[in-house]
Order: C-alpha cells, then sequence, then structure tokens
C-alpha cells in the first residue's frame, strides 16, 4: 500500500485507529475455546466489529509464536480475513545481520514463500544500515522502525546522549533517512512520549508514525494528535488491550466494536481540528 492510499482511507474511514490482534489464547473469552482455531475465531469477530472504525490492524507476532505451528496457522488465516483496504503490521521488531534480515523479509512480505503478505515489519535499528536495508527490498512494502518507544525502559539506550549531545533515537530517525524516503519508512513512537512529537516532526515532518500506548498504556490520544498530526495525517494510533478485551464475555465483540467507534469519533474530531 502506498502512503497516498493510506491516506485516502483515513480519509475515508475518519479514522488513524490501527487495532491491535495481541491475542492470547489465556485472556479471550472461555465459550471460545471449544471452536477449532479460537484464536483466528476471535480474531474474525474483532475485525467483523472493528473494521468500519479502522484503517490497520497490528497482530503483535508474539502472540502466535509463542503457540508454535498453530499460532502461525491462526495467524495466516488472520491475514486472508483483514479486509484488502486495511493496512497491515506484523508487530515483529526483527532485524539481523544482512542475510538473516532477508529472510525475515521473505517471512513477513513474500505469500509465495511463508504465505504471509504483510503491508510492514517493525523493525530494531541496534543493528545498523544492513540489517534494516532487506526489508527496503520489497516494492510497497513498508519498515517501522523502532525510535521511540512507549515503555519506561526506553530511557535505558534511546535517550542516551551521543558525543553532539543529540540522544540516540533522534540518530536512529536522522540516519535512516539516507536508507528510505517516507513512502517506505515510518517510525515507532510511543504514545506515552506525546511530549516529545513536536521535535520528533522536526526530524521527521512526512513520515507517518506508528503510535502504541493509547488505552491500556494511558497514552493521550488527544495530545499525539495535537503533537504529531500533519498534512496527511501521519499517525496511525494503536490500540490493542483496550479495545480487543473491552469485554471478555460473551458480548467481546459487540464491546470491541463500540470502543474502536468512541475512538474513531475522537479521531474525526481531531483530523478536522489538527489536520493542517
Ligand atoms: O513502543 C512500543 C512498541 C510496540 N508496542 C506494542 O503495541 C501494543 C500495545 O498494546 P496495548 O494493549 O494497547 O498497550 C503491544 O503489541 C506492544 O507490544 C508498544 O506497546 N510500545
Amino acid at each position: 500500500m502506498t502512503k497516498a492510499q493510506l491516506f485516502d482511507q483515513i480519509k475515508q474511514k475518519k479514522s488513524y485507529l490501527c487495532v491491535g490482534l495481541d491475542t492470547d489464547i489465556q485472556k479471550i473469552p472461555q465459550h471460545l475455546l471449544v471452536e477449532k482455531d479460537p484464536i483466528f475465531e476471535f480474531n474474525r469477530q474483532i475485525i467483523d466489529a472493528t473494521h468500519q472504525f479502522a484503517v490497520a490492524y497490528k497482530p503483535n507476532i508474539a502472540f502466535y509464536e509463542a503457540m508454535g505451528a498453530k499460532g502461525w496457522e491462526s495467524l495466516q488465516k488472520t491475514m486472508e480475513y483483514i479486509p484488502k483496504e486495511c493496512f497491515t503490521i506484523a508487530d515483529a521488531k526483527r532485524g539481523d545481520i544482512g542475510n538473516t534480515s532477508g529472510l525475515y523479509a521473505r517471512a513477513f512480505f513474500d505469500k509465495n514463500s511463508s504465505g504471509l503478505d504483510f503491508d510492514s515489519v517493525t523493525v530494531a535499528p541496534y543493528m545498523g544500515a544492513d540489517s534494516v536495508t532487506p526489508f527496503l527490498d520489497f516494492p510497497n512494502k513498508w519498515v517501522i522502525l523502532l525510535a521511540l518507544t512507549s515503555n519506561g525502559g526506553s530511557k535505558d539506550f534511546q535517550n542516551l546522549r551521543l558525543e553532539d549531545n543529540k540522544q540516540l533515537f533522534e540518530e536512529v530517525i536522522r540516519k535512516s533517512q539516507e536508507w528510505a524516503t517516507d513512502e517506505q519508512l515510518m517510525y515507532v513512537v510511543g504514545a506515552t512520549k506525546a511530549d516529545m512529537l513536536t521535535h520528533i516532526r522536526t526530524l521527521a515532518p512526512e513520515h507517518f508514525l506508528l503510535v502504541p500506548g493509547v488505552g491500556a498504556q494511558g497514552g493521550s490520544l488527544e495530545e499525539v494528535s495535537k503533537y504529531g498530526m500533519n498534512s496527511h495525517c501521519g499517525l496511525l494510533v494503536n490500540s490493542s488491550r483496550g479495545i480487543i478485551y473491552a469485554s471478555t464475555d460473551k458480548d467481546f465483540a459487540k464491546v470491541a466494536g463500540e470502543e474502536a467507534q468512541k475512538v474513531q469519533v475522537e479521531m474525526e474530531k481531531y483530523l478536522n481540528l489538527y489536520l493542517s
């Protein structure tokens, strides 16, 4: 999917919501456990209930890998089920020496090889250029590079000052722009770091940002939108637990749909206010 197509979706749905499919067998409603594939059944109902309010879905790969071969099968079925207009993110946080990264890229991007055809994958920048560029060899596919993450531990490395007093995450954003344009590269910035967004927009004015950390982690959608939005929105704001586990009862899908709609209504307001 191109950047223009993503912005078209955002305008059509008046939403920049990404629903996180962090589907945990221990958290899904009990009544689904009798299904042949409870994880897929849960995702199917969540997608049915939320897709009119969401422009993207982000399965966190850990939740599927932890279930072995069955988990990969549930993931493949989920990917087949997500409506084609939605942007898909493999939240896998990969990155390794070049030839290995190439295989990670095939795992998420090359349907003929792995059965998976994600639009994007999250990548850790720590190993540098040759660990990231193999993902960029796939046309129309995106790298979403971890820049300033939402967790407390992000300060251990990402805020370290370099010799020129720049913080490490700033250098990640600067250096990575030598590898790809904003047509293929996005950054992860946690909603819990919304106070940094004005500054981040000076470093990456045109890029889309994937912003996790609203909902369960307490980040503010209003602040993210106010300080992070650009002329083509430039934001995909993820909520996982806040939507998919809003109810853990038989009504889980209906309640998830209602939560997604609430977020969409708020996003519509911010699109009207802050789209420059
Ligand atoms: O900085 C980051 C990067 C990734 N994540 C992931 O996003 C979701 C957030 O889930 P919630 O339930 O909405 O808190 C989850 O998959 C994380 O692994 C992040 O939170 N922060």
